[in-house]
């Protein structure tokens, strides 16, 4: 979301100078070069058509959300209480495996030092925190207010302090409670906390529901495997045959696009009007235009059959199912023998086996995702309406989210193709190899299914003379529809 928040306002803010980007250096690349590189992704080809100097506007300052301070210099610290005026805080562990007390320091101790930070700023008019529309996901009904949380943070915090991890892994489920993972947990305290310590700044909370690919602003564009694109991928690569979800449950998916055009159009609305406390704004599509997991699933298969992903394992053919057992048995069936069939013919060719593997990850991440895909929630969003009605024509179209007009089978057609584009680097035009290895997949699938199938009934007809009087009754059958065909066409001649 920092990418599409970045590239939104350098292309259609111009008159923002700066913008100052807190970033960690990461898997041996330096803090500039991360940023480099962001700025050469294909997300930014149409601002750097626009404007080729725009990266002048990009100041990166170091900083590490686990350390005293976020890790940022004296000097930096000076810079920037100094010069911002707006501050956008989407940094955050979005994890649902992660220990509570990493989580806790990335998504609660490090909003609260952001905020004293912010304290300090001399000219900021603006504090927009993004939080998610699943913080509370322990109600059904979910108001634009920030719910009272399940525990004093500041509490919380001085107790896990002491506490060995092995402890706090220990009393873990029993502090969630009634949400499924660390990550819902630490995002509501953080709502509180923001509440708790903004003091005199205007704050905006947004809650986002199931960030998807882009909708408008580059079409489909999307780069990570996070929330459903790590699914359509596997799906689309043939891999995933069969998950938990309701069918008829809303998929609240919203385009990051929408969330950065709200999330902007907040930052605007709080620094002009200054409301009094913070206004949350609850950033879903569900009680606007609902779309369900079931239609969901049609059109990415339909479009994955259409534009096929490269080298798929087989053809894409995957169901969604809410009952337990029976997606137990496509489980079995669908990827564990397969998967086992797979790593045997690797290893007998002198391969090192890797199918079941990548089932077993594929089935931790799924286990983790069921929870969001087996229910229905139902959001007030009349915050994102008033923020609507604020804006002139002209900002309603280039700060565009009203998800009314978003069509969705094209939204989910341009999401998958998002996801071959983007994520997997995969070139439109080989198309045709990929749909002519599907073709062979379907081939081998009918050749093994017959073999199956003779072989099975060979050793049936071998065991049970009443099998074997059926099949010679079927096959003698057979021979007289075939002679009785042949002899009428001949009298037709
Ligand atoms: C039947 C098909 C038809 C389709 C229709 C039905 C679709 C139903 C979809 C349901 C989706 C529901 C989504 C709900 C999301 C709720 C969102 C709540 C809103 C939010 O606020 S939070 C943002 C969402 N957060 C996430 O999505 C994070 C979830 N991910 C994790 O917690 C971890 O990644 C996970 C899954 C525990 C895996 O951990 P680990 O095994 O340690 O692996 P890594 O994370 O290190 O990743 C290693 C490697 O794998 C890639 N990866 C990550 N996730 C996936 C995935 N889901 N599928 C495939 N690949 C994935 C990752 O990029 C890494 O690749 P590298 O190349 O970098 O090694
Ligand atoms: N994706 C979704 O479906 C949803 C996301 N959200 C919220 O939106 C926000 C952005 O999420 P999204 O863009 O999807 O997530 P990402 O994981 O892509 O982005 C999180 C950002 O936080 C930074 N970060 C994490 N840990 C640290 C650290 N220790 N020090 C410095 N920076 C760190 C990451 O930096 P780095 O690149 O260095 O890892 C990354 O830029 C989050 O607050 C999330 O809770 C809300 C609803 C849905």
């Amino acid at each position: 979301m920092g990418k599409v928040l970045v590239e939104k306002l350098l292309r259609s803010c111009p008159r923002v100078c700066a913008l100052y980007l807190l970033v960690r250096p990461k898997a041996g690349q330096s803090m500039q070069e991360r940023v480099d590189d962001m700025m050469k992704c294909k997300l930014f080809d149409r601002v750097r058509e626009d404007n080729p100097d725009f990266h002048n506007k990009i100041v990166a300052i170091s900083s590490e959300l686990t350390q005293p301070g976020l890790g940022i210099s004296a000097a930096d610290v000076e810079r920037l209480t100094a010069r911002i005026n707006i501050v956008f805080h989407c940094a955050a562990t979005i994890r649902f495996d992660e220990p509570l007390k990493h989580a806790l320091q990335l998504n609660v101790i490090a909003t609260q030092q952001l905020l004293s930070l912010a304290q300090q700023m001399q000219h900021l008019e603006a504090f927009i925190h993004i939080s998610t529309a699943y913080a509370n996901c322990n109600r059904r009904h979910i108001d634009e207010v920030i719910y009272p949380p399940p525990v004093e943070p500041k509490k919380l915090i001085d107790s896990l302090e002491w506490m060995d991890d092995s402890i706090v892994c220990d009393i873990t489920p029993r502090l969630i409670g009634d949400r499924p993972n660390t990550y819902t947990y630490t995002k509501a305290l953080a709502e509180c906390v923001v509440q708790q310590e903004s003091g005199k700044i205007s704050v905006g909370i947004i809650r986002p529901s199931i960030v998807g690919a882009s909708w408008q602003e580059p079409l489909g564009w999307i780069d990570n495997f996070n929330g459903p694109s790590g699914i359509f991928i596997a799906a689309g690569k043939g891999i995933l045959r069969t998950m938990r979800a309701n069918n008829d449950a809303v998929a609240d998916l919203i385009p990051v696009d929408v969330v950065i055009n709200l999330t902007l159009t907040a930052g605007w609305y709080t620094a002009v009007q200054k409301p009094k406390s913070a206004l949350v704004y609850n950033c879903t599509t569900g009680g606007i235009n609902p779309f369900h997991w079931g239609e969901i699933e049609h059109y990415v298969m339909s479009t994955f059959k259409r534009n096929p992903l490269e080298q798929a394992f087989r053809r894409p053919n995957a169901n969604i199912t809410s009952n337990y057992l029976i997606n137990q048995y496509w489980i079995l069936v669908s990827h564990k023998f397969p998967a086992l069939l797979y790593d045997l013919f690797l290893r007998l060719s002198g391969q090192k086996p890797q199918m079941m593997r990548i089932f077993n990850r594929l089935h931790k991440a799924i286990g983790l995702l069921e929870y969001f895909s087996s229910q229905d929630w139902e959001w007030n969003s009349e915050n994102m309406n008033m923020l609507m009605s604020q804006l002139s024509p002209e900002d309603r179209k280039t700060f565009n989210f009203d998800v009314r007009q978003l069509n969705w089978p094209e939204y989910i057609e341009n999401y998958c193709i998002g996801t071959k584009k983007y994520v997997l680097n995969e070139d439109m035009s080989d198309i045709p190899a990929a749909r002519q290895h599907l073709r062979k997949l379907r081939n081998i699938r009918y050749t093994f299914n017959t073999v199956l199938v003779v072989f099975i009934w060979r050793v049936f007809i071998a065991r049970s003379q009443m099998a074997r009087n059926i099949w010679y009754f079927v096959v003698s059958l057979c021979f007289k529809f075939l002679s009785y065909f042949r002899a009428s066409s001949t009298l037709t001649k």
